[in-house]
């Protein structure tokens, strides 16, 4: 093992000595199942049953699984779903088990919110979805769990969720990425055309339509398809099932295979959530979304599972690790190809082979599939019609997609954490070309996206600038992402002009090519420095080192008024039903959580 990810583990397992002990010990004392229900709770329960089915769930040593599912029609991810219930339920009855949906949970599209003001519901409803999915298995029916999400906020929803019931076994069950459609560069070109009125919406939406087109994931690699990878890493999900495509027989075999390995675990009392997600699997995970260069809002959802499970990760512990762990990956918008292209290029088995060789990932872990993620290096297939699984390719079979630890892409991981006058932030660098990485240029204070977007079509904006996006913050207004500005900043810099982005909120996964300091701590709703910059203020990024200082003399700066938020009060939306978790979330190096906080306080 790398002598640096094992120190980084053992600081992580120290800090959370006290937090894991009393989380273990929750688990541990967790409730009895079936058998600790009255004969009027278990009626209640499988009342809708079929006779069979109830049969099967009265005897209290046979296996119920309960499915949480996260199924809409909105996000194209998550429509494949609609049939998950039915073909697991009838395949759980075909092996001696039973199957019921235990509840279903919320799930926005950030593709279809962004920009929009729903969006600011976005962050916050990770956390609705970890109450629904605790509302779901609180019906202490279940002796394991299966889980339907994919997309950004679903799957670290559902993971905080049942973490707190972390003495089941919980496997996530993927629906795949929808095939390629109009490459991402080509779709974000025609997009800053809109942007500087070169062409009309009839075409943009032919481009964006020609993108996004089918069922399945979308194919670049934002928050969903690093929540996919991220779940491998964590050993939450069937070794390479992430990326095979929705609605085939593989598929199918997959999801089926995913509900087996529940009931395997459940027959044979291991493999709970609690065992598998220790901090080996959680330094995993972050090793993996730095070796892919994937999405910075992990660094708020890592945190916020971490500390679902008792364990206290930081961002610096994601900094010690980004300095030592190459990026071996170029998935846009970190490189051109998509998702599908990655999986061809030889995919996750190929990127666990290189890793565990290299010492980056624990090897000794728990997983869905068994103990050991050496099983991770092997791709799923059929043979005569059944699922196996092979070894993945020896070598990548693209260079331009995956590359080797002997040759990365880059020596280190694509992100840096900042820690200076304006506080503690993320940078992500894999995604900004070097040559963009270094800005140094007045400021212009925005309080707003649309104030932003209004001063780029007033053409004010024509210059070098780093823009500065402020009350974005979790308190402010939920945190929304701020990618629609990405198509104006990048005419600017295709203008050739230097342009970075600083805020106190956060971007989507696709967001890339711009410097962007994002997540900055204390955020301005909260008295953070930020709110303390005057249009003119020189600050300089790099992106590189990782550092944002603001030139302006210090006695000045020491005497700056901090601004006003100028929108306090939220509504419209549906906005107003969030005002209290507005006010109770941690800040976004905290994860940006209403209930992590405390989680685990020993009992007074
Ligand atoms: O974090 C993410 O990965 C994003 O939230 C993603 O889920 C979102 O849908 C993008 O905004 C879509 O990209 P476009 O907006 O560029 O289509
Ligand atoms: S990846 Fe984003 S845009 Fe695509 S379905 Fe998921 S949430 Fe929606």
């Amino acid at each position: 093992m790398h002598p640096e990810v094992v120190a980084v583990t053992e600081r992580l397992r120290e800090r959370s000595r006290v937090s894991r002990a009393a989380y273990l010990v929750q688990m541990a004392q967790a409730p009895a199942g079936r058998s600790g229900l009255s004969c009027g709770n278990l009626a209640h329960g499988m009342a809708a049953c079929s006779a069979q089915d109830k049969a099967r769930i009265r005897m209290i040593d046979e296996v119920n699984i309960g499915m949480v599912s996260a199924y809409n029609d909105m996000l194209s991810a998550h429509q494949p779903y609609e049939r998950y219930p039915q073909l697991l339920r009838d395949y759980l009855r075909s092996i001696g088990a039973t199957g019921q949906v235990a509840g279903g949970v919320p799930a926005m599209c950030d593709g279809v919110t962004q920009g929009e003001p729903g969006m600011e519901l976005s962050l916050a409803s990770r956390d609705v979805i970890a109450m629904g999915t605790a509302v779901a298995l609180s019906h202490n029916m279940f002796n394991g769990v299966l889980c339907f999400g994919i997309c950004d906020k679903i799957v670290p929803g559902l993971l905080l969720g049942a973490l707190r019931f972390g003495h089941l076994p919980v496997v996530f069950v993927p629906s795949g990425p929808m095939p390629s459609g109009l490459p991402n560069s080509e779709k974000v070109r025609v997009r800053q055309l809109y942007a500087e009125g070169k062409v009309d919406r009839e075409q943009l939406l032919a481009a964006e339509s020609a993108s996004y087109h089918s069922p399945g994931t979308c194919t670049f690699y934002g928050t969903a398809n690093t929540n996919q990878m991220l779940l491998e890493a964590m050993g939450l999900q069937l070794p390479g099932a992430s990326f095979v495509a929705p609605d085939t027989p593989l598929r199918d075999a997959l999801s089926r295979a995913a509900a087996k390995a529940a009931v395997t675990l459940a027959r044979a009392g291991e493999g709970s959530l609690s065992q598998v997600l220790d901090e080996r699997a959680l330094i995993n995970a972050v090793v993996m979304l730095l070796a892919t260069g994937g999405s910075t809002n992990l660094t708020l959802h890592l945190v916020a599972i971490g500390q679902a499970a008792g364990l206290q990760l930081r961002w610096e512990d994601m900094a010690d690790l980004s300095r030592v762990v190459p990026t071996l990956a170029h998935i846009y918008p970190s490189g051109k190809a998509d998702i599908n292209q990655f999986q061809a290029a030889g995919g996750t088995a190929w990127l666990f082979r290189e890793l565990l060789t290299a010492g980056l990932l624990h090897e000794d872990v728990q997983t869905v599939a068994g103990a050991g993620l050496s099983r991770y290096c092997q791709e799923p297939y059929l043979h005569n019609g059944e699922l196996a699984w092979r070894d993945g390719p020896q070598a990548s079979l693209d260079s331009d997609v995956l590359r080797p630890v002997s040759a990365p892409f880059a020596a280190d991981g694509g992100l840096r954490m900042l820690d200076g006058e304006l506080g503690r932030g993320v940078v992500k660098v894999s995604a900004v070309a070097p040559e963009h990485r270094q800005v140094t240029a007045p400021c212009r204070v925005f309080d707003s996206q649309e104030d932003f977007v209004a001063a780029f079509q007033a053409g004010e904006l024509a210059r070098d600038l780093v823009a500065v996006v402020r009350f974005q913050g979790p308190a402010a207004n939920g945190m929304p992402e701020l990618h629609r500005l990405m198509p104006y900043l990048g005419a600017l810099q295709d203008k050739g002009h230097r342009v970075a982005l600083v805020t106190d909120g956060r971007l989507s996964g696709a967001s890339g090519k711009v410097p962007a300091a994002i997540h900055l701590c204390p955020e301005a709703l909260q008295g953070g420095a930020i709110s303390r910059l005057q249009d003119g203020d020189v600050l300089s990024l790099d992106a590189d080192a990782g550092t944002l200082q603001v030139q302006v003399e210090g006695s000045d700066w020491q005497q700056r008024e901090q601004a006003a938020c100028p929108q306090t009060v939220r509504r419209g939306w549906g906005r107003e039903l969030f005002a209290f978790m507005r006010a109770q979330a941690s800040s976004a190096e905290l994860g940006g959580c209403v209930f992590t906080a405390g989680l685990h306080e020993a009992d007074q």
